[in-house]
């Protein structure tokens, strides 16, 4: 049965016990606080309209209630404040102890440990994740740390059969492995400061005691472009900060790193954040098992990036020569080379000399490259050292906190990845995010809204649909079968040639142009096109897409570090039989985009969701301003619309009244029986000589009498 609307069935008998005097009773003896926790959970606002849950959320907020339930989802608040309360290891401890840590206020830790109490009842699917999305600045990092933190902590409060040390050695790792993660993949950005720039799914893997045993990190889309481009008024990753703010005197003279030198990569260094600091980062990797002669090498890389970002070229007086280097950056060559362990010579033909090879006998020609293809490869070089590098780290990582399966039994899962984003500007970058969030909410849709649906319909219960986004379309426009946005990007890279945006435009159109989701911007001179994704339109720029996604390295470049005779880069960079000096072969290798291979990793995660238990943990950030105290309701309709929150609560509240009339209606009514003295009663008592139905109606209505109490 569907809920029942105001003033329908059952109006004459009860319509009277719900009059104007039960709205004062209720006004007199319920405390604004206790009104307000009986919107613990979303589903009971009445009616359920993104109003209501708004107004509900904003009247929470105010008096520091930050977490609230909306059927399967948990939304967050960011409170923008440091709460230490809301977190401290006693509270970890209630949720985890209580008989039903559902009873308790709304929290992520009763999250936390309802994913492990499926665990340990061995509910199917056994396996759980924990789902965090959120706009960036949301709060996501931060939840999934403190989420780990619960983990560890419950995990350390029973004695392992083994004695504790494998625990707390996992544990400390896994939470070691925030500290370096966040100095290498996070950056100070406009929208935050300590912004996540990759998406990261982490599984702690529980033994069969329930015992944390070991974990393993999957990282998706590194930023790398921020290595050497940063937007005004941004920083480069905290990692370069860390190095040039905190090596000691000694360190400074063996990474060439002096006092108050500056580097074009390393913008806003004046800002000082607590994410500068270079001595939790540098303890972190000791735990993980990274050496200090190891940690000094990756610095010293790192310095020697720094180096290479103040290189820069000038046109040569003779074309036919290559490019010249401008006077005051010479020495940074130099140092490059010597920090690199590349020889200056090697290097910089490298960077200024292409080699063609054409022909039937497949002669090798070399060529000057241009200024602006020298800076390219400049930034390019930088920019494949440092995704190898955050690669072997979250490898040593893994290997750092990894068990054979044959130790493990079950999972939690949490998973923390970018929200959608809508730029003025946006590339390949924002299409792989967005994709990624499309694909997110296929799941939630499957997963709740209309699983959820269905089960009411095999119940027999009488249910008409309610509507929610469907973004199918949307995702076969992005990744369908046989064309799409992606097929034909990758097509594009594949012919090898110089991609022209504006015939990329047409072609676009014409094979895609069935697609309601797909559209463009006529007005604007640049080649675009238009996504509407579940969140709304994004506007993505043609130019340098192709490019992007191709993200092809000159072989040169490949090359040279290669021949690098530092031992880290001859890890990262290993000669490989099919590599081994033959820059022709490389030149024909098929290329594997980058659109590809994030496609690929989000279907291996999304199988691996589809076969756990989903949790949803909704972060929503109250202002652009990252403040305390501040709640602007444009910018959190937005995010609750972009989530789908409220056709969530809607269908979970429409199917409460028929699956749980009583237990509902008994919380709320012990609620009010609690508060008054005998004479006030009367509504109260009046529940056990109603009906189920009238019981349901009750319900319903007392939960609209609350919404006029406390919004209207
Ligand atoms: N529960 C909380 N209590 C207090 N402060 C918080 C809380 N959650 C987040 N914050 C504050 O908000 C900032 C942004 O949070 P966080 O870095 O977790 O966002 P995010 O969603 O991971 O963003 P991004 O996608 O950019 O990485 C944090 O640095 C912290 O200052």
């Amino acid at each position: 049965m569907p809920k029942q609307e105001n003033g329908q069935k059952g109006d004459s008998v009860i319509q009277n016990d719900l009059s104007e005097s039960f709205e004062e009773e209720v006004r007199a003896f319920l405390s604004d606080e206790e009104k307000l926790h009986l919107f613990d959970d979303l589903t009971k606002v009445n009616p359920v309209t993104t109003t209501t849950v708004l107004r509900c959320l904003q009247a929470r907020y105010r008096v520091n209630l930050f977490y609230t339930n909306a059927g399967c989802s948990l939304v967050a608040l960011n409170p923008f404040q440091p709460f230490s309360c809301l977190y401290s290891p006693e509270l970890m401890r209630e949720y985890h102890v209580a008989l039903r840590p559902q009873d308790l206020k709304p929290h992520i830790f009763a999250v936390a440990e309802q994913t492990y109490r499926n665990v340990q009842n061995q509910m199917d699917p056994v396996n759980q994740s924990i789902i965090v999305s959120g706009e960036s600045g949301a709060g996501k990092t931060w939840t999934s740390r403190c989420l780990m933190k619960f983990y560890a902590s419950v995990a350390a409060s029973v004695i392992s059969p083994k004695g504790n040390e494998t625990v707390e050695r996992i544990e400390r790792r896994v939470l070691d492995s925030n500290p370096v993660m966040e100095a290498f993949g996070n950056a100070c950005t406009l929208r935050n400061n300590n912004s996540s720039r990759f998406g990261k799914y982490i599984q702690l893997q529980l033994d069969r005691f329930h015992h944390l045993s070991s974990a393993s990190i999957q990282t998706f889309l590194l930023e790398k472009t921020r290595v050497a481009y940063q937007a005004p008024n941004e920083r480069n990753f905290h990692i370069f900060y860390q190095i040039t703010k905190g090596a000691t005197a000694e360190e400074r003279l063996e990474w060439n790193l002096p006092e108050g030198a500056e580097y074009r990569w390393l913008p806003n260094p004046e800002r000082n954040l607590d994410e500068d600091s270079f001595e939790v980062t540098r303890a972190a990797m000791c735990h993980l098992g990274i050496e200090r002669c190891t940690q000094s090498n990756v610095f010293k890389v790192l310095s020697g990036l720094l180096h290479l970002g103040n290189i820069q070229f000038s046109n040569p007086v003779d074309e036919s020569q290559p490019c010249d280097l401008e006077d005051k950056t010479k020495g940074f060559v130099k140092t490059t080379g010597d920090l690199l362990k590349i020889p200056v010579e090697e290097l910089l033909e490298s960077l200024r000399i292409r080699t063609i090879t054409a022909g039937k006998q497949q002669q090798v020609f070399k060529k000057p490259c241009s200024r602006a293809e020298c800076e390219t490869r400049r930034d390019c070089l930088a920019k494949v050292i440092y995704a190898r590098l955050f690669e072997w780290l979250v490898l040593v990582i893994n290997e750092s906190i990894y068990a054979d399966p044959s130790v493990w039994t079950s999972f939690i899962g949490l998973l923390d990845v970018y929200g959608f984003e809508a730029f003025p500007e946006n590339n390949l970058e924002q299409l792989c995010i967005n994709y990624a969030n499309e694909k997110l909410q296929q799941h939630f849709v499957a997963h709740y809204l209309k699983a959820q649906q269905e089960e009411y319909a095999a119940e027999g219960l009488q249910w008409s649909f309610i509507n929610y986004q469907d973004n199918q379309n949307c995702l076969d426009l992005l990744e369908g079968n046989p064309l799409s946005i992606f097929s034909l990007l990758n097509e594009e890279c594949r012919l090898n040639r110089p991609s022209n945006p504006a015939l990329f435009q047409a072609r676009i159109e014409k094979a895609l142009s069935s697609n309601q989701c797909l559209s463009g911007d006529r007005f604007s001179k640049k080649p675009n096109f238009i996504i509407s994704h579940y969140a709304g339109k994004v506007c993505y720029q043609l130019a340098a897409m192709v490019e992007k996604n191709k993200d092809a390295v000159p072989p040169e470049l490949v090359h040279v570090l290669q021949n690098s005779k530092d031992s880290l880069l001859q890890k990262l960079f290993p000669v490989t039989e099919n590599n081994q000096n033959n820059i022709k072969t490389q030149n024909r290798a098929p290329v594997v985009t980058v659109v590809s291979k994030f496609k690929s990793s989000l279907e291996h995660l999304m199988q691996i969701l589809n076969r756990t238990t989903p949790h949803y943990i909704r972060c929503i950030k109250p202002n652009a301003d990252c403040k305390a105290r501040t709640f602007k309701r444009e910018e959190v309709l937005s995010q609750l619309q972009a989530c789908g929150i409220v056709e969530a609560i809607t269908i979970s509240a429409a199917g409460f009244p028929v699956r749980i009339p009583f237990q509902r209606f008994t919380e709320r009514y012990e609620i009010l029986r609690k508060s008054c003295g005998p004479s006030k009663r009367r509504v109260c008592d009046k529940s056990n000589s109603h009906t189920a139905e009238e019981k349901a109606y009750l319900d319903s209505a007392a939960s609209s009498t609350f919404c006029k109490l406390l919004f209207f």
